[in-house]
C-alpha cells in the first residue's frame, strides 16, 4: 500500500489531498495543559496539542500511556483536574446542557471497543445519534442511513444484518457510517485498524482519507499503525510520560531525539515497514 511514498511527498500535501489549514485561528481543538489522573495515578501531566481545521492528526504513544484518556477527556467523557479543552472556540467546561449538545452533534467517534451496539441492527446503529440528536421521519432516516451505507463502501443490504453478522472489516465501517450520521466536521478514531489484516486495515485508511478529502472532516485519530501514520496522517502527535513530546509531520518524528519517539520511529517494526531509513521511507 505504500510502495512509491517517499519522504519527500510527505513534506508537501500528497496529491489529491487539500492542503489542511495552518491558520492559528483554525485550531478546532485546542488542549492546554491538562492533567487527568485516577486515584493517585496521573495518566496525564500538564499535556498541550493543537488540532488544525482539515488535518488528519495521528496520535501515538506506548500501550497505556493514556491515548484514549485523552480522547475521552477531550470528549468530556472523562473529568480532568485542570487545564482546558476548547472546541470550535468553545471552552467545553463553560457550555451550558444546550450548548454541549450542539457541539456534540458537530462530532462523531468511533470507540475502539464496541464499536456497534451488538443487540441493534446496522440500521438501528446508524440511527442511534439520529434518534438522540434530531428529530426526523423515519423515511428520512432511512433514506439517510442507506447514505452513509454507502458513503462507507457497504452494501445497502447490511442495514438489516445483526453485528455478529458481519466481518471485522464491516463492523469498523458500519461503526464509522454511525459516527458520519450526524455529518459531522470532526471525526474522532480510536485505533481505527486495530484487530484489521493488512490488506483491511490499507482499504480503510484509504476510506478514512478519501471521506476526510470529500467532506472536508477534521480527523483525530488515536493508532499504532505505522502505515496509517505514515499514508494518511498529516501531521503527527506523539504522547510519552503524560504529555506530547513531539508533533509534526513524519520527518518531525524521525528527526526526534526523544527515545520514545526515536524507539518508536526507528524500531525494529519501522524498519520492517520502510521506516527511519536515511531519513525517511
Ligand atoms: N476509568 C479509569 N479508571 C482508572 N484507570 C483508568 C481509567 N481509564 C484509563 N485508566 C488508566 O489510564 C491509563 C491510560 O489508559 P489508556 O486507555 O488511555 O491508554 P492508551 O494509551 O489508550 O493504551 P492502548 O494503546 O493500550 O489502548 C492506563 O493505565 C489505564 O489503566
Amino acid at each position: 500500500m505504500n510502495s512509491g511514498t517517499t519522504t519527500a511527498n510527505l513534506a508537501t500535501p500528497r496529491p489529491g489531498r487539500n492542503p489542511p489549514a495552518r491558520a492559528a485561528d483554525d485550531v478546532v481543538i485546542s488542549v492546554r495543559d491538562i492533567v487527568v489522573g485516577f486515584g493517585d495515578k496521573i495518566i496525564l501531566k500538564g499535556l498541550s496539542l493543537d488540532v488544525m481545521r482539515g488535518e488528519i492528526l495521528g496520535f501515538v504513544g506506548a500501550s497505556g500511556g493514556g491515548k484514549s484518556v485523552l480522547t475521552r477527556t477531550i470528549l468530556g467523557l472523562t473529568r480532568k483536574r485542570s487545564g482546558t479543552v476548547d472546541v470550535f472556540g468553545q471552552n467545553l467546561d463553560t457550555l451550558s446542557y444546550m450548548q454541549r449538545r450542539q457541539l456534540e452533534q458537530r462530532w462523531g467517534v468511533l470507540f475502539q471497543q464496541g464499536a456497534l451496539f451488538s443487540s441493534l441492527s446496522v440500521r438501528q446503529n446508524i440511527q442511534f445519534p439520529m434518534r438522540e440528536y434530531l428529530d426526523m421521519s423515519p423515511r428520512l432516516m432511512d433514506e439517510l442511513t442507506v447514505a452513509k451505507i454507502e458513503m462507507v463502501g457497504l452494501s445497502p443490504d447490511v442495514a438489516e444484518k445483526a453485528p455478529s453478522e458481519l466481518s471485522g472489516g464491516m463492523i469498523k465501517r458500519a461503526a464509522l457510517a454511525r459516527a458520519l450520521a450526524l455529518d459531522p466536521e470532526i471525526l474522532f478514531l480510536d485505533e481505527p485498524t486495530s484487530g484489521l489484516d493488512p490488506i483491511g486495515a490499507a482499504e480503510f485508511d484509504e476510506l478514512i482519507a478519501t471521506l476526510q478529502q470529500t467532506l472536508g472532516l477534521t480527523v483525530f485519530m488515536v493508532t499504532h499503525d505505522l502505515d496509517s501514520l505514515h499514508t494518511v496522517c498529516d501531521r503527527i502527535a506523539a504522547l510519552a510520560d503524560g504529555q506530547v513530546v513531539a508533533v509534526g509531520p513524519i520527518e518531525t518524528m524521525l528527526a526526534s531525539d526523544h527515545p520514545w519517539v526515536s524507539a518508536y520511529f526507528h524500531g525494529k517494526r519501522a524498519r520492517a515497514a520502510g521506516f527511519g531509513q536515511n531519513g525517511g521511507r
